[in-house]
């Protein structure tokens, strides 16, 4: 029989896609094990059951694919079609265990799944079933995990890292196989571990450099544009969606985990139930555990009412807990166990523990392996939610996407006025939007179409059924972003609002007090003065009593005040207003 390196070496040069590159990839590694179990002592008792290959560089999922042996590939994607049953959605969860083991030791390992032991293999010259690191192992991190193999038969399963260049970890290939009678024994990893390594290093580099095969993934209520990337990260989430398991969602502010995370209740067999959400940045850190968890009358000072929190709203269906990286290490060692353990307790409750039904989806817009770095957040339970990790990308990366988001954007918006009206984009517009950097993503793209319809529509007369959307009218629209000057008076508040949190939060809890936000009437009287002299600008505000009264020079100084504890709160020596009432200064001058 011919080499399975060159057999694998021809299929892969005819391969054009990561799916069949996947395939190929498979095929050939389930041939070689089946040969393998043949020629050992188990030959007759045990059996190949699949393969399955997850790349997922750093981190989110790229691309999936199973092949169950003797099987023509079924790509992940396909998996649901070409059944139409869950039964081959299962299969593909891989053991969050082994990706962490693998991420330490970028080796192979070996599953005994009934013993619950994970065993890493130092790469490299031992094959798999030479430990160097002692013949312990380390159990699964989780009973599910154990579970979810057994459930699918699985006695022993190995594990390869996918390693390009440099030793680079883009993934791994998982084999399982099922032969009760080899519980506790080497079963067939020593025999071809090597031979195994040596396909899986030949076939990484087509796995991660070929493209997904193009979907023709129409776009649905809650996810209406599916571009290129999206529709490579679709096989996935369509599995991801229908698990258990924690699903965790990254990217940038407003690329739409939010939505997507709806969508994934939505595809769910909860979708029936309360999709609820949590988001950590509008949660002030000693109030998490009970936004969380909920609390009972007399839990703490204030409780006077029973309060479910999250969890209990969330029962039986989906909870979405936003900014992840901004959970206290207190409640995070709440949220583990829960993960964990699937038990809870509300603050102040006795008794017994209460059973958590709820599927955990996780938003973060943080690189929370810097927090782990950091010792911000739980290595444990860094791995126990990156189960299933999804990276939605900016907006620049999904250029096909943009003028469909802003047609879609814009006929949402229009409908709601006219049901039965038409809008459309010029392509000079829609070009325009291309062009643009973005860093809002899809949130500030809305912003912008949202403007500009307005626009459109005042040159219409506001009658306009059918609708065109020009590309001055994003000119115009897009011009207010850069000139804070021309945004409308309230957009301008929630940026300096936002900031004032975020200098906030960088410095940590308590360092800069929530009564020094006042201190904005400060800044607009004092800059008020400055530009008309004293007594105008109290008469500008309506304080002309004051005037009267001669209290406003008292006024003056408590705003000054408050504006030099701002400054000092914020470390700076000088406040540049000072002036304006230690030397009685009446006007700019
Ligand atoms: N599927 C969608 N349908 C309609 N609009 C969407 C969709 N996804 C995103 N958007 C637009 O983008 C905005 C941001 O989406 P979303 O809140 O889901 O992003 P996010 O990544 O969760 O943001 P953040 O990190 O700031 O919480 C939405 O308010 C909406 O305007």
């Amino acid at each position: 029989m011919q080499d399975p390196a060159i057999r694998l070496m021809v299929m892969l040069m005819e391969t054009g896609s990561f799916e069949e590159a996947a395939n190929a990839t498979l095929r050939v590694m389930l041939e070689l094990t089946e040969q393998a179990l043949a020629a050992t002592r188990y030959g007759r008792h045990g059996r190949i059951i699949r393969g399955m290959i997850h790349l997922r560089p750093e981190e989110g999922y790229r691309g999936l694919a199973v092949l169950e042996a003797g099987a023509a590939a079924r790509p992940s994607g396909a998996a649901g079609k070409a059944d139409g049953t869950a039964g081959m959605v299962t299969p593909l969860l891989a053991s969050a265990t082994a990706w962490q083991l693998m991420v330490e030791h970028r080796c192979a390992i070996s599953i005994d799944v009934n013993l619950g032991l994970l065993t890493p293999h130092m790469a490299g010259a031992a094959p798999l079933g030479e430990s160097e690191l002692g013949p312990a192992g380390r159990a699964f991190n989780s009973a599910e995990s154990q579970q979810r193999f057994l459930g699918r038969q699985a006695t022993h399963v190995g594990v390869l890292p996918l390693l390009g260049p440099g030793r680079v970890l883009h993934g791994m290939i998982s084999l399982e196989a099922e032969c009760p009678a080899a519980t506790g024994q080497e079963f067939i990893w020593r025999e071809c571990g090597e031979r195994l390594q040596l396909l899986a290093s030949q076939a990484t580099p087509y796995l991660i450099a070929l493209p997904p095969r193009p979907s023709e993934q129409a776009g649905d209520k809650y996810l209406p544009v599916v571009g290129a990337s999206l529709a490579s990260l679709l096989p996935a989430l369509k599995v991801f969606a229908r698990q258990e398991e924690t699903l965790l969602i990254s990217g940038p502010t407003g690329v739409g985990k939010s939505r997507l995370a709806r969508w994934c209740h939505e595809q769910s067999s909860r979708q029936r139930e309360a999709f609820e959400v949590l988001d950590l940045m509008t949660v002030p850190e000693d109030l998490q555990m009970a936004e969380l968890f909920g609390w009972k009358k007399g839990a703490f000072t204030g409780a006077v009412r029973d309060n479910p929190g999250a969890m209990t709203r969330a029962e039986g269906g989906t909870l979405f807990i936003d900014e992840i990286d901004k959970l206290s290490l207190k409640a995070q060692a709440g949220l583990l166990h829960v993960l964990e353990e699937r038990t809870y307790r509300m603050l102040g409750e006795n008794g017994a523990e209460r059973r958590a039904d709820v599927r955990f989806i996780i938003g973060t817009n943080a690189n929370l392996q810097t927090s782990v770095r950091a010792g911000r957040f739980r290595e444990d339970l860094y791995y126990r939610i990156k189960v299933l990790p999804i990276a939605l990308p900016a907006l620049k990366d999904r250029q096909d996407e943009i003028a469909r988001w802003a047609r879609y954007m814009a006929d949402r918006r229009h409908r709601e006025r006219y049901p039965e009206g038409q809008v459309r984009l010029t392509g000079a517009a829609e070009r325009l939007l291309t062009t643009q950097p973005w860093p809002g993503n899809l949130r500030q793209l809305d912003n912008i179409v949202r403007r500009a319809y307005a626009l459109a529509l005042v040159d219409s007369g506001e009658t306009a059924q059918a609708l065109t959307l020009e590309v001055h009218h994003f000119q115009q629209s897009l011009s207010y972003e850069s000139d804070p000057a021309a945004q409308p008076l309230t957009e301008v508040l929630s940026t300096a609002a936002r900031a004032f949190v975020s200098e906030a939060q960088a410095r940590g809890p308590g360092a800069i007090d929530l009564d020094l936000a006042d201190s904005f009437r400060g800044f607009v009287l004092a800059v008020a003065t400055r530009r008309l002299g004293r007594d105008e600008a109290f008469r500008l505000f309506g304080r002309e009593s004051l005037i009267k009264s001669r209290n406003h020079s008292r006024t003056l100084r408590r705003e000054v005040e408050r504006l030099e504890a701002l400054y000092k709160a914020l470390g700076l020596a000088d406040c540049p207003f000072s002036d304006l009432v230690e030397g009685g200064s009446d006007s700019e001058g």
